[in-house]
């Protein structure tokens, strides 16, 4: 009964061909010039990524801006003070709307450019599905449920990946992506002063920037990859085999459980790293996207039309 077939609309890698054809070319040039001003943005964009998929799917949410009567998603409590690089994927979104306004959506723009952010740093590539439509809407208490705390268990980190369709494999290459960017004092305190499985060195080396105290220096920034911050590399992996990770969540994923193989797999082979890693960006960005007539193409990713 083809009456009652319905197609699900799939992401597609050739969707904007002809509504867009300079879609990649403008998105990757801004990347890098925003990346080569400041190394740090592509870390902070694809964390963008990854917290726009994980909180009702890759539709944006997390681009729309609050307002007086509007609650959304970037003062949850892993966005706030933390999430950033807003300004250049809106940025990207005024130089594609000029080349071809009301046809590519904000979801697919930070999809897009996480991918090149971790292109420019030298990590591997892949090939980005397209065809997301933005969200009229954001969540704030799901984005505060959904999204991992640096404070959980390996058993907590499975949990809510799993909850998103990723597996603990999927999770852990994810998690490589801590080879750029920074942590905040406050997401690391408690494990430099408190944990044992932690090498003592190293503790040593980033109590320096970060007081015991709470209220003190909480904004403090060190690197989650100790050795290469701003290249995307296996070193993350390594780290962990030597009790480097930052974040009390780095660390557990070596810690005598059942991810301790899979890091020590990926700090052995780069290349099992970057095949698993792309693989899991991809599924990522299938997460729940809203296809068809659902959602809309924002003109602005701020805010709804
Ligand atoms: C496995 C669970 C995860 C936890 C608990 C976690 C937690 C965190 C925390 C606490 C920070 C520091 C935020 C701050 O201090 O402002 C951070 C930064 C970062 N996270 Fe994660 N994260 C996880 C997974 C991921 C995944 C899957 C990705 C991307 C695929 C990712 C990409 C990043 C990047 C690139 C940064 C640095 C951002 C910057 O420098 O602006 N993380 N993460
Ligand atoms: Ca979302
Ligand atoms: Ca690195």
């Amino acid at each position: 009964n083809y009456n009652n077939l319905v197609v699900e609309a799939q992401l597609t890698a050739n969707f904007y061909s002809t509504s867009c054809p300079n879609l990649l070319s403008t998105v990757q040039s801004a990347v890098k010039s925003a990346v080569k001003s400041e190394a740090r943005m592509g870390a902070s964009i694809v964390r963008l990524f990854f917290h726009d998929c994980f909180v009702n799917g890759c539709d944006g949410s997390i681009l729309l801006d609050d307002t007086s009567s509007f609650t959304g998603e970037q003062n949850a409590n892993p966005n706030r003070n933390s999430a950033r690089g807003f300004n250049v994927i809106d940025n990207i979104k005024s130089a594609v709307e000029k080349a071809c306004p009301g046809v590519v959506s904000c979801a697919d723009i930070l999809a897009i450019a996480a991918r090149d952010s971790v292109v420019v740093l030298g990590g591997p590539n892949w090939t980005v599905k397209v065809g997301r439509r933005d969200a009229r809407t954001a969540s704030q208490a799901a984005a505060n449920s959904n999204i991992p705390a640096p404070t959980s268990s390996l058993s907590q980190l499975i949990s809510s990946f799993s909850a998103v369709g990723l597996s603990t494999r999927d999770m852990v290459a994810l998690s490589g992506a801590h080879t750029i960017g920074q942590a905040r004092c406050t997401t690391f305190r408690t494990r430099i002063y408190n944990e044992t499985n932690i090498n003592a060195a190293f503790a040593t080396t980033r109590q320096r920037t970060c007081p015991r105290a709470t209220g003190s220096g909480d904004g403090n920034l060190a690197p989650l990859d100790v050795t290469t911050a701003a290249s995307f590399d296996n070193n993350y992996f390594k780290n962990l085999m030597t009790q480097r990770g930052l974040l009390h969540s780095d660390q557990e994923l070596f810690n005598g459980g059942s991810t301790d193989s899979i890091v020590r797999g990926y700090s052995k082979n780069p290349s099992s790293f970057s095949s698993d890693f792309t693989a899991a960006m991809i599924k990522m960005g299938d997460i729940s996207p809203l296809t068809g007539s659902s959602g809309e193409i924002r003109k602005v990713c701020g805010r709804t039309n």
